[in-house]
């Protein structure tokens, strides 16, 4: 049996995680470099959270400086089975105004200046990604956000762009036809990370902004993101909390198979691979690494 351990990636404007009791900073050293900060470790009512602010302490990374390979790492390295991520999006949609939070299913991944595998040369590996969100932490989060009546939209796709600028008017009406639901900038690689180190996630997408295809809303501006987000915290907060409250303390099998990823990604011979990078892969591959 494996313990549920849930870690939380917090984005802009969720900085700590209030109602984890006994935080401790875990000094975690990870061969991928420095995570965006020190994992926090706690509980709430007796369920281990693991928390992680994703632009470090005061917000000091852009979505490209971050190092997602660290950050996974490290949360894998803190026994974490299960991974939300709470993050701010522009929407595209009418009916997604500011303030929903959007339960996303799908991704597409426009960002091209981020290292997005933790394999290569030396260890090979291709993961499934044609899910990349685990529907039984899609249900939880469904329920919990029931419970505490967020309003939320189940499903949706979320375009991940490189930035910090945000997209011109151009790129947002095409978005918009590709069938986008909402635009961000961090959940790629994220994602495809989590899925290689065998991890479940889920992302809670946060509306603060119409982007700027809106003809009656003002083009998205910083201000109004750090606005609209600050009044969600609390409702994230309440969420995070109702979420672990009901969480399975014995990790539940993802049907997706998440949590198994890598049972048959791996194909690089045994004999041609990197003992340098095998090193490397202790925690993220160490299930399947130490089983051949
Ligand atoms: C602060 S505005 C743009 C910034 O906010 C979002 O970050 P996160 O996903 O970490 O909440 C967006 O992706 C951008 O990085
Ligand atoms: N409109 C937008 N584009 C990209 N990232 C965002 N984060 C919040 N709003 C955003």
């Amino acid at each position: 049996m494996t313990q549920s351990v849930l870690g939380i990636i917090g984005g802009s404007g969720v900085y700590d995680l209030p109602g984890l009791t006994n935080p401790q900073e875990l000094a975690i050293e990870s061969p991928w470099g420095e995570p965006s900060a020190p994992p926090v470790r706690g509980e709430i009512d007796g369920l281990p959270v693991v928390f992680l602010a994703r632009h470090g302490k005061g917000h000091r990374l852009g979505p490209t400086d971050i190092n997602y390979r660290a950050n996974i790492d490290a949360m894998k390295r803190a026994g974490v089975t299960d991974l939300i991520s709470v993050s701010a999006c522009g929407s595209f949609r009418e009916e997604l105004s500011p303030g929903t939070f959007v339960l996303v299913d799908q991704f597409i991944d426009r960002t091209f200046a981020r290292a997005k595998s933790f394999f290569g040369a030396g260890c090979v590996a291709h993961v499934a990604m044609a899910d990349p969100v685990s529907p039984g932490l899609v249900d939880r989060l469904e329920a919990a956000a029931q419970a505490e009546s967020i309003s939320y939209k189940r499903g949706g796709t979320y375009l991940v762009m490189e930035g910090p600028q945000f997209s011109t008017r151009a790129e947002s009406e095409l978005y918009r036809t590709w069938g986008c639901d909402v635009i961000g900038m961090t959940n790629m690689p994220e994602a495809k990370l989590a899925r290689e180190a065998e991890i479940c996630y889920a992302t809670v997408a946060m509306v603060t902004d119409y982007d700027c295809w809106h003809d009656e809303h003002r083009d998205v501006d910083i201000t109004d993101i750090l606005r609209v987000v600050r009044e969600n915290a609390s409702k994230a907060a309440r969420l995070i909390a109702c979420l672990a409250r009901d969480f399975p303390r014995e990790h539940p099998a993802c049907p997706l198979g998440s949590d198994r990823a890598l049972d048959h990604a791996l194909i690089t011979a045994p004999e041609a691979r990197d003992p340098a990078l095998l090193a490397k892969l202790d925690a993220v591959a160490g299930r399947v690494l130490n089983a051949s």
